[in-house]
């Protein structure tokens, strides 16, 4: 099981599943380098990190699914400590940032679709909402891609989020190239859920 979290309020956790470019959006929002283009997979257990220049707690959670050299009882086990942190912490974590390959997403999610599969991905998606966790989609590389508009609007529909994509942008949306720096995106959508925690904590009062 994992070790214990920061006690803060403001907490970001990060998922993905490996390649997509978590250590390098990592080393972008935090300012520290991480260890990319190693060995994939090789977050295994949740570490937390300062979210500059904002005020949070950024939580990089072990990439999951397809994971080279892993095998398939250690794959399953961190995908269950990964369920079982986010339930546990469901109520403070700020919201949940699902990071993609914009370029390779779409086909990767339809090749595991079917009647009997759910990509792993969309799963989380859909899980971190069961959880009450606002999700984001941090859909990154989008130096790489082409027609932006598109795939974007195909990304939307793959996790249930009605197109245009535009009607996303902001809160839950946020396509960005990590590598190039370009995370503003990102940045926005999380302030957006820190507004809305803040409000609903002043409702309480009332
Ligand atoms: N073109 C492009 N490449 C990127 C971007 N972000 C990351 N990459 C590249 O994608 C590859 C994987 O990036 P990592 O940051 O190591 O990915 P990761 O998700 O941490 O992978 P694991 O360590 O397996 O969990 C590297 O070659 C990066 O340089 C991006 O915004 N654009």
């Amino acid at each position: 099981m994992f070790e214990t979290r920061p006690d803060r309020d403001a907490e970001v956790a990060l998922l993905g599943r490996s390649n997509v470019g978590k250590s390098t959006l990592m080393r972008e929002i935090t300012g520290h380098s991480f260890d990319t283009g190693g060995k994939p997979g090789v977050t295994r257990e949740p570490n937390h990190y300062d979210w500059a220049p904002e005020d949070f707690v950024v939580t990089d959670l072990p990439g999951f699914g397809f994971m080279a050299g892993v095998e398939e009882g250690r794959r399953e086990a961190i995908k269950t400590d990964i369920v079982r942190y986010l339930e546990q912490y469901a109520e403070r974590i700020l919201a949940g940032v699902v990071v993609l390959d914009g370029k390779a997403a779409v086909d990767i999610i339809d090749r595991h679709s079917g009647p009997d599969e759910i990509p792993h991905t969309v799963e989380l998606f859909g899980f971190l909402q069961e959880v009450g966790i606002p999700a984001v989609l941090a859909v990154n590389k989008m130096d790489k891609v082409e027609d932006r508009d598109e795939r974007l609007d195909a990304i939307a529909d793959r996790f249930g989020l009605y197109p245009p994509w535009q009607q996303w942008e902001a809160e839950t949306i946020a396509p960005i190239s990590a590598k190039r720096g370009t995370i503003e995106p990102l940045n926005q959508a999380v302030r957006h859920h820190l507004h809305a925690a803040k409000r609903d904590d002043l409702f309480k009062f009332f």
